[in-house]
């Protein structure tokens, strides 16, 4: 089990999916692992049971370095006090602005491609509600659906966690007619989550439309789920989210983003794939507009 979950994690637990339904068991090696799949089984679990569901599960790769410490991988009164702590910061300071924006930068390339055939109207769109004489502000996003709905689609396809990251209940938890002991490990896959045939009509397409309704305006959808969601959803969401509007309006606000390659030869696939989906990384020019 373990080889076939290092050749191809993601891949092999969605086979599984097939065979076994949305909610089941691995074992990696003496881990004993719940997978939730779909947007169904991961919001029953994180959000309708969000109290059981909201311990950190075990992350081999970086435990050794964290220890327990850290919020993101801390449990129990630590993790607590750290988020409550961290949110206060976050919101007293604006920190984290720089890792967001090399994040940012990844996406962006990644998407290249397929992003281009929606440059004009975001063009259009920002020409209309900001103009060429002043900086991008976070009030346009509300006046502006549909490059709101292509930044929701492109963090949609590039499905940067897509396996989530570990949790584990907190205590014994009945869960589907299953009951979870203490410390079961659970991987909310969030990939399966972004792709969900139920509420993407096109899971495997870059569609602006799966977030836009019929007049054009700006839908949400519940299985958008980049962040995760209940109580450990991501402390820098609210942050992330306006960073990434500014960024791309302001960067599209002055310049057309043209490839090197002809699209066709552009390959998207990412460069790694595992707990996290890393890009390839690209050459473009960016043109003043
Ligand atoms: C596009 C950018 C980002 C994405 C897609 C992202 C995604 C995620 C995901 C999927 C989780 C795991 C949630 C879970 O356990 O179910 C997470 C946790 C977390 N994120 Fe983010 N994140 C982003 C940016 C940020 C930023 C900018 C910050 C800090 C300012 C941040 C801070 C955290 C922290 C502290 C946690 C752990 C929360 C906890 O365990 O209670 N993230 N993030």
């Amino acid at each position: 089990m373990s080889h076939a979950l290092t050749a191809s994690r993601l891949r092999f637990l969605l086979q599984l999916r097939e065979k076994y339904g949305p909610v089941f068991t691995v074992h990696l090696g003496p881990r004993r692992v719940v997978v939730l799949c779909g947007h169904e089984a991961v919001k029953e679990a994180l959000v309708d049971h969000a109290e059981e569901f909201s311990g950190r599960g075990e992350l081999a790769s970086i435990d050794r370095n964290f220890k327990g410490f850290g919020v993101a991988l801390a449990n129990g009164e630590r993790w607590r006090q750290l988020r409550r702590f961290s949110l206060t910061a976050l919101r007293n300071f604006g920190m984290g602005k720089r890792s967001i924006e090399e994040r940012i930068q990844e996406e962006a390339q990644y998407l290249l491609e397929e992003f281009r055939k929606t440059r004009e109207k975001v063009h259009q769109e920002i020409d209309h509600v900001i103009g060429r004489n002043r900086i991008p502000a976070c009030e346009d996003r509300m006046k502006m659906p549909y490059t709101d709905a292509v930044i929701h689609e492109i963090q949609r396809v590039t499905d940067i966690v897509p396996m989530g990251v570990p949790h584990t209940v907190i205590r014994d938890t009945q869960f589907r007619g299953y009951t979870l002991p203490k410390g079961t490990n659970v991987f909310p896959l969030l990939g399966s989550v972004l792709r969900d045939a139920k509420y993407f009509s096109h899971p495997e397409e870059f569609n602006p439309g799966h977030f836009l309704d019929e007049n054009g305006r700006f839908k949400k959808n519940d299985a958008f789920v980049p962040f995760s969601s209940g109580k450990r959803v991501c402390l820098g969401e609210a942050m992330a989210r306006m960073e990434l509007f500014l960024y791309f309006t302001t960067v599209l606000q002055s310049f057309s983003l043209k490839p090197l390659l002809p699209p066709k030869d552009i390959d998207i696939s990412p460069k790694v794939s595992g707990f996290g989906n890393v890009p390839p990384t690209y050459e473009m020019c960016l043109v003043p507009r």
